[in-house]
């Protein structure tokens, strides 16, 4: 009996030693594979939510929504080949060729054509040419809704999407390109002391007979400092007044702007302003999808505000001002919507107030605008210059104007002569607008914009009258990219104004991007508008600007290329 118990308990000592020894094994394994674990999760880059970043400064990281996608790009800085030296030396040329013209100014002479040449006939023989062309001319297809409804008007000039006539003769280049000077000359003659007319005056005589107490109102005040040179005068308390209004005045009315491709809503503000809010879409960092071209591109409340502040820097003023503003969605668009506005409203799983609106292109409940948070939506803000009937404006398609098609490509991107065969032989471009567009094609390379199809004046101001640089939204797509096609028109007409370039170089040598910053910090109330990535992409396209200016002057003189057709 004894020598059972003895065995008994010997089975149980042995039985509790080895669930003890199993025990200690499995503690172990588990303590050991727990601290394994803790240092994968230590190692893996685990992606930020993007909760957590201000959503101006998400730059770079992982997108966790996407991780099989192409991964971030690296940010490609392409050098512009032009030292600080040399700018300084291109400064120096331009100005003492310029003094120089002042003095003795015969284009004559400097830029002379053999008296058996004649312009009309070149024109008619290269007519001939398109002539024989004309069957294999194909429709535009970009969708220019607006154009019949704006009852603008819209001149002869149309852009060649086809494929090259015949180019003109390198002889005929050297006699067209100094009788483009010759021209420009005379213009600048005949125009320099135009009267400087303002859109007040012209309107004056029609709003004392139909509606005179609009002449008494803070947007008549507005009209007076509105001109054919520029479209507002910076020092003035009017553009100051104007910028606080778009900012904070009350608004009467939201309803849909029918023309354009995108949503645009309009505001009625007090005083009889009218006003074009552009709404939040995209964050500030975002850039133009890979695989998305230049029209599908959607429409950024934030490059409108940069554009704007650019412009103003730059001295154009040919922006109309815009401000970037805060609303609430319910009471200052849903409460004050058209019902037609109305009704595209709705709440999203989020609890964000959203609208839809109606549009061609990211116009349904899944690229809606909604608040961010709930009611708060950014957007930019810019008034709205007389449209027609009050006031008529020129739409003029772009001749460097894109395909706006996958599949084809326009002429000037295949022919290198476009400048002489297209612009140069057309003489409604013997006159500013020439160098008008050259300044338009420097501002918008600056600022990254591929979509400039027409270009805007207001009609009734007459031929002395300066673009206006409508429609940027699309600019600051990328800042990781050069997009050197929009120098085109520069680097085909080798053509620029005096007074740009010497405006240029003073940024220059302020630091365009230390100026642009600043300008955004002090004059908008929504903060880091351009991301660091766009500002210093701005200075690097102002060196490429200028790198293609020298090489211009290399080919053609200084005189050659520069040119002071007397608009400041
Ligand atoms: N500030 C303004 N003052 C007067 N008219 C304006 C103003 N802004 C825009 N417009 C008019 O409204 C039209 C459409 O505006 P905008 O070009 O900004 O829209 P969009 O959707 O980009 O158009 P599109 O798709 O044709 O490029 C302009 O072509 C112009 O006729
Ligand atoms: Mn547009």
């Amino acid at each position: 009996m004894r020598h059972i118990r003895l065995r008994l308990r010997t089975s149980i000592l042995f039985i509790l030693a080895t669930l003890t020894i199993f025990f200690l094994i499995t503690l172990n394994t588990l303590i050991w594979s727990t601290n394994e674990l803790e240092q994968v999760e230590e190692n893996r880059d685990i992606p930020i939510p993007p909760g957590v970043i201000p959503f101006w400064s998400a730059i770079n990281h992982q997108n966790i929504y996407d991780i099989h996608a192409t991964s971030v790009n690296t940010i490609f800085i392409r050098p512009s080949n032009i030292s600080q030296r040399r700018v300084e030396e291109l400064y120096e040329l331009i100005r003492n060729a310029k003094n120089d013209d002042t003095q003795s100014v015969d284009k004559e002479k400097l830029f002379p054509i053999d008296s058996t040449w004649s312009f009309d006939k070149l024109v008619e023989q290269q007519q001939a040419h398109d002539n024989d062309d004309t069957n294999k001319q194909t429709p535009e297809t970009h969708a220019d809704t607006a154009d019949s409804a704006a009852k603008t008007t819209k001149t002869t000039i149309r852009p060649d999407l086809t494929t090259s006539a015949k180019s003109v003769s390198e002889y005929d280049k050297i006699q067209l390109r100094n009788y483009v000077h010759q021209s420009l000359a005379k213009w600048k003659k005949e125009h320099q002391n135009d009267k400087i007319i303002n859109l007040a005056d012209l309107m004056h005589d029609e709003l004392l007979r139909d509606e005179p107490s609009r002449l008494n109102t803070t947007w008549y005040e507005f009209m007076k400092t509105v001109n054919n040179l520029r479209v507002y005068d910076p020092n003035s308390s009017e553009f100051k007044r104007l910028l606080n209004h778009l900012q904070n005045g009350e608004v009467i009315e939201a309803s849909e702007m029918s023309q354009g491709t995108q949503i645009k809503v309009i505001f009625d503000l007090p005083d009889g302003f009218e006003a074009l809010f552009k709404p939040y879409r995209v964050p500030r960092n975002y850039q133009t999808l890979p695989d998305h071209f230049y029209f599908s591109d959607i429409e950024r409340h934030h490059a409108e505000i940069a554009a704007f502040h650019l412009d103003k820097i730059l001295g154009f003023y040919r922006v109309p001002p815009l401000i970037g503003r805060l609303v609430h969605i319910t009471r200052d668009i849903h409460e004050k919507a058209t019902e037609e506005l109305a009704k595209t409203f709705f709440i999203s799983p989020a609890n964000n107030t959203c609208f839809r609106g109606h549009c061609s292109y990211y116009c349904d409940t899944s690229h809606a605008v909604c608040g961010k948070p709930g009611d708060r939506l950014e957007g930019s803000i810019q008034v709205l210059l007389p449209r027609p009937p009050e006031i008529e404006w020129k739409k003029i398609t772009h001749p460097y104007r894109r395909s706006y098609s996958a599949i084809r490509k326009a002429k000037w991107e295949s022919n290198e002569n476009h400048c002489y065969d297209e612009v140069f032989l057309n003489d409604d471009y013997h006159n500013r607008l020439l160098l008008d567009m050259m300044d338009l094609s420097a501002f918008d390379f600056l600022i990254g914009n591929m979509d400039r199809h027409h270009m805007m004046r207001i009609q009734t101001f007459g031929a002395n009258s300066a673009l206006i640089h409508l429609d940027n939204g699309r600019s600051f797509g990328r800042y990781d990219h050069d997009e050197l096609s929009i120098l085109t028109p520069i680097r085909q007409c080798c053509l620029f104004r005096y007074s740009t370039f010497a405006r240029l170089y003073r940024v220059y040598r302020q630091g365009l991007s230390t100026l642009l910053s600043r300008s955004l910090e002090n004059g908008e109330q929504l903060r880091k508008i351009l991301v660091d990535e766009h500002l210093t992409a701005i200075d690097r396209r102002l060196g490429i600007l200028f790198a293609h200016l020298d090489t211009c002057i290399k080919t053609y003189t200084v005189k050659g290329v520069m040119i002071d057709d007397g608009i400041d």
